[in-house]
């Protein structure tokens, strides 16, 4: 079994589930001999394979650790469509929606564990730069335990320009950066819709896009280590936003 030109490999159970779940274009799933297929997930996997006429083929262990080795497959992969990326012109802005916008993020370990916290925050959309940038790739896929399909990523060729048009239609921005004044927790996130601008793992924020923030705050630091891993500050920053918005009263 290969996949076809351009189709990907969703390597591992909680990635295959949530694919299926946000109905992702799967054409078969791979399930290793032997397993437990009343264990939950699994089980789960094989509702929505029935449900959806999708595939299901069994293969031995040893041919998962042959193609996966590096990958924690956990006995189960599907063969799904490319990764579909959004066009910025279909995201619609609610008076709670927190965007996030990565900055040239490099690394796809980075890219899959900021994807996982922005979408247990509630995070619906986020805009990439096309170049210089992280692809969906993967190891994305599945570092964010499949957050990516629940998510809308947007690839843009200038992240200057899409940040223009969050604040024209009034998404307050914030930028961070390790030498901001203000602190992550002195902003207040009620009542309007946010963008959040994180950093390359390399020199942040780039200092014209910071010029374009509303805010630009930082996450206080006590160690002696320069800066948070860029996922963890996402996760600080992005769960502050929420906190803020759950408490007051902003999801029905
Ligand atoms: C590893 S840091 C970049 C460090 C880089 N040397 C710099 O000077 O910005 C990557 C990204 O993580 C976020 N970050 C890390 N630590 C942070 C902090 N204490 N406050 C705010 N953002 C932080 C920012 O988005 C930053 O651009």
């Amino acid at each position: 079994m290969d996949k076809i030109k351009n189709e990907y490999f969703i390597i591992g159970r909680n990635p295959v589930l949530e694919a299926l779940r946000a109905h992702y274009p799967i054409r078969l799933v791979i399930i290793q001999e032997g397993i437990d297929l009343k264990e939950n997930i699994l089980n789960a996997i094989l509702t929505h394979t029935r449900k959806n006429e999708i595939q299901v083929l069994f293969r031995e262990k040893n041919w998962f650790d042959r193609r996966f080795k590096i990958m924690n497959h956990q006995g189960v992969i599907a063969v799904g469509a490319p990764y579909e990326y959004k066009d910025i012109s279909e995201l619609k802005i609610k008076k709670n929606s927190l965007i996030l916008i990565l900055d040239r993020i490099q690394d796809p370990q980075n890219l899959g564990a900021i994807v996982r916290a922005a979408e247990c925050a509630g995070v619906k959309d986020i805009i990439i730069q096309e170049r210089e940038s992280c692809e969906v790739t993967e190891t994305v896929m599945s570092i964010s335990s499949g957050a990516v399909f629940h998510v809308n990523i947007y690839k843009v060729s200038n992240l200057a320009q899409a940040i223009s048009e969050l604040k024209e239609n009034r998404v307050w921005i914030v930028g961070t950066d390790l030498n901001a004044k203000d602190l992550y927790f002195e902003i207040d996130y009620k009542n309007h819709p946010f963008a959040f601008i994180m950093g390359n793992e390399g020199d942040g924020v780039r200092k014209g896009l910071l010029k374009e923030c509303d805010y630009v705050v930082k996450i206080p630091m006590r160690g002696r280590v320069n800066s948070l891993n860029v996922s963890v500050a996402t996760g600080i920053i992005l769960f502050k936003a929420f906190e803020e918005k759950l408490k007051n009263g902003e999801y029905k």
